[in-house]
């Protein structure tokens, strides 16, 4: 049965002749579907407006059958949990209702008109200090509610980071994310695992799942348990790579980056600002318990005088402008 808020309800006359409301599921014809915003490997994103409120949605289409085909169920229930468990936070992509027909599901979510966060950062190339610690600051006030949650992403990346059209930021593609079990569970370091069996509900996950060449943190590579730390990682690569236009580690192959990233072969370019290669280099540490935490980040000089919070996701963009 498909949870998400019922927005409209009908009146119905009982069996006793008792008028009741029902809420009214919405479905397919409800919406008329735009262009594609993006493809994903399961999933196709549409721009939708509802026909009854002309309100602009995202609607992300997932096929039946190639789910079943290519064995995602788990991931598709992953997604829909963690959107249903990441329900009131500005920088987190909003699932309002799911329903389904006969060949695909349907996730009615919000419309990001800024697209991808990388999609901008092409454009300008790089972005200065000011638009760094801008994204920076929502990207990480995200996280922080993401694990408060007890989930984890796993796989952050500037491609999963989209924009409204106030290009404030919208953490999107949950599909590979981590639930733990007790959301108040501190996984601040991967849980020592001798066996290798993994501890929680997507243990066959666990062991499997690789986030993007990247990003990748040294930990998921070597013992194979990503943590609450691994999206710290991942951060520290999208700071790093907002000011110098490309991720720190990035090779001819994706064994050749991996390589990098647990040897932490990386350098700054010349100029990188000094207060933002302190933070970056306190994220980039191969040992998760070593790395910053999200309260000392926050507490860096880099996002000195930076609110979090309510005035942070009040606040105006910057032009963007590159790092030059
Ligand atoms: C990352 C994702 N791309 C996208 N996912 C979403 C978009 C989205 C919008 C644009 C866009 C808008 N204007 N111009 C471009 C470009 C790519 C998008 C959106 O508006 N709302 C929710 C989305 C995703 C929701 C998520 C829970 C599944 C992939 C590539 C996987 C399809």
């Amino acid at each position: 049965k498909d949870k998400g808020a019922a927005v409209s309800m009908r009146k119905e006359v009982d069996a006793n002749g008792k008028t009741v409301m029902k809420p009214v599921k919405k479905g397919v014809r409800d919406f008329s579907f735009g262009r594609v915003l993006g493809e994903g490997s399961y999933s196709t994103v549409y721009l939708a407006t509802d026909r009854q409120t002309l309100k602009e949605y995202a609607i992300k289409v997932l096929e039946k059958k190639h789910i079943i085909k290519e064995r995602k169920i788990k991931y598709v229930n992953i997604e829909k949990d963690t959107l249903n468990r990441l329900t009131e936070h500005p920088g987190i992509v909003r699932l309002y209702y799911t329903f389904q027909d006969e060949s695909s599901l349907y996730y009615v979510l919000d419309l990001c008109n800024g697209g991808e966060l990388l999609g901008v950062l092409k454009k300008t190339g790089t972005f200065d200090v000011e638009c760094t610690r801008f994204f920076g600051a929502q990207i990480l006030d995200s996280i922080e509610y993401m694990h408060s949650r007890g989930v984890i992403h796993r796989d952050l990346k500037p491609e999963n980071v989209l924009l409204d059209d106030q290009l404030h930021v919208k953490i999107t593609d949950f599909g590979t994310a981590r639930l733990l079990t007790d959301p108040r569970a501190s996984i601040s370091a991967p849980s020592v695992d001798p066996l290798g069996k993994g501890k929680d509900e997507d243990d066959n996950r666990a062991a499997s799942f690789v986030g993007t060449a990247e990003y990748v943190s040294p930990e998921l590579l070597t013992n194979k348990n990503a943590c609450k730390a691994s999206d710290l990682w991942a951060f520290g690569c999208i700071i790093y790579q907002l000011l110098a236009g490309r991720p720190p580690f990035k090779a001819g192959s994706e064994y050749l980056t991996f390589q990098k990233i647990v040897n932490l072969e990386y350098e700054f370019p010349a100029g990188f600002p000094p207060a933002a290669r302190d933070l970056v280099e306190r994220c980039l540490v191969l040992d998760p318990a070593r790395r910053l935490t999200i309260e000392h980040i926050k507490n860096h000089e880099f996002f000195e005088g930076q609110p979090f919070g309510k005035t942070l996701w009040r606040s105006k963009a910057p032009r963007l402008r590159p790092y030059v």
